[in-house]
């Protein structure tokens, strides 16, 4: 895999994962040999252990679901290992992904291979907006920067503007995202988007406002100001 020479950095990418003879296959089993849930929006399903929406992790409560052999031969190895985590989605026309990181904590490696029609991500740093084509084929590994530091995601629209201008339709996309588990703790401390940073300011937050009403019974005042900050 090549890094794209852009911002945010830590993106590789590998065009052409697969033969377009191979994408059509995986379309035809996705739109009629899987169960989707019935309703409408980005529709997810689960191999592996299942991604728990409440945590932001791995659902402890639902076993591991073994890889369907359409999936074997898409799976990506980090070190030799494969993914634990692997979530199917499907984007109709209009369908997006709020802008987020994929849970510090939980998550190391992340790679997303793209299927079916090319969309539109954002990355978003602050005020920067970094837009990038997600050409089917693809497979985008998000490392570094552009993992632990911006935010991805894709707008609810039916159209995509490109960079010369052009309007292009959105159309069925499908994508595989792949997930590692990390271990021990995430230290990029980036307390905006980090959990494992958010919960370490909060320990700690709490812990001085602790130490601080034990060794010293304050103003009433005095201990509310410390609880704020
Ligand atoms: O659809 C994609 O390419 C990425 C989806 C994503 O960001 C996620 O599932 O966390
Ligand atoms: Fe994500």
């Amino acid at each position: 895999m090549e890094e794209l020479p852009i911002e945010p950095h830590g993106i590789f990418w590998q065009a052409d994962f697969i033969t377009p003879e191979h994408e059509q296959s995986l379309i035809h089993i996705f739109q009629h040999t899987l169960q989707w849930p019935a309703r409408s929006g980005r529709l997810s399903l689960h191999y592996g252990y299942t991604f728990d929406y409440k945590t932001f992790g791995v659902d402890p409560d639902i076993p591991f679901k073994e890889f369907p052999d359409w999936l074997q031969p898409l799976i990506p190895l980090v070190d030799g290992k494969p993914p634990v985590q692997v979530c199917l989605q499907h984007y109709a026309p209009g369908t997006g992904i709020p802008p987020h990181v994929d849970t510090h904590s939980t998550y190391d490696e992340l790679f997303a291979l793209s299927l079916g029609a090319p969309v539109m991500m954002q990355f978003r740093r602050g005020e920067k907006r970094v837009e990038i084509d997600l050409a089917p084929r693809s497979m985008m590994q998000m490392s570094g920067d552009s993992r632990l530091h911006w935010t991805h995601g894709i707008k609810k629209r039916k159209t995509d503007t490109l960079g010369d201008g052009t309007v292009r339709q959105r159309r069925d996309r499908w994508s595989i995202t792949y997930r590692w588990l990390r271990e021990g703790e995430c230290e990029c401390g980036n307390e905006d988007l980090c959990d494992t940073a958010q919960r370490r300011k909060g320990v700690e937050r709490e812990y001085r406002w602790k130490q601080a009403s034990e060794t010293k019974p304050s103003s009433a005042g005095e201990v509310t100001e410390k609880g704020v900050h």
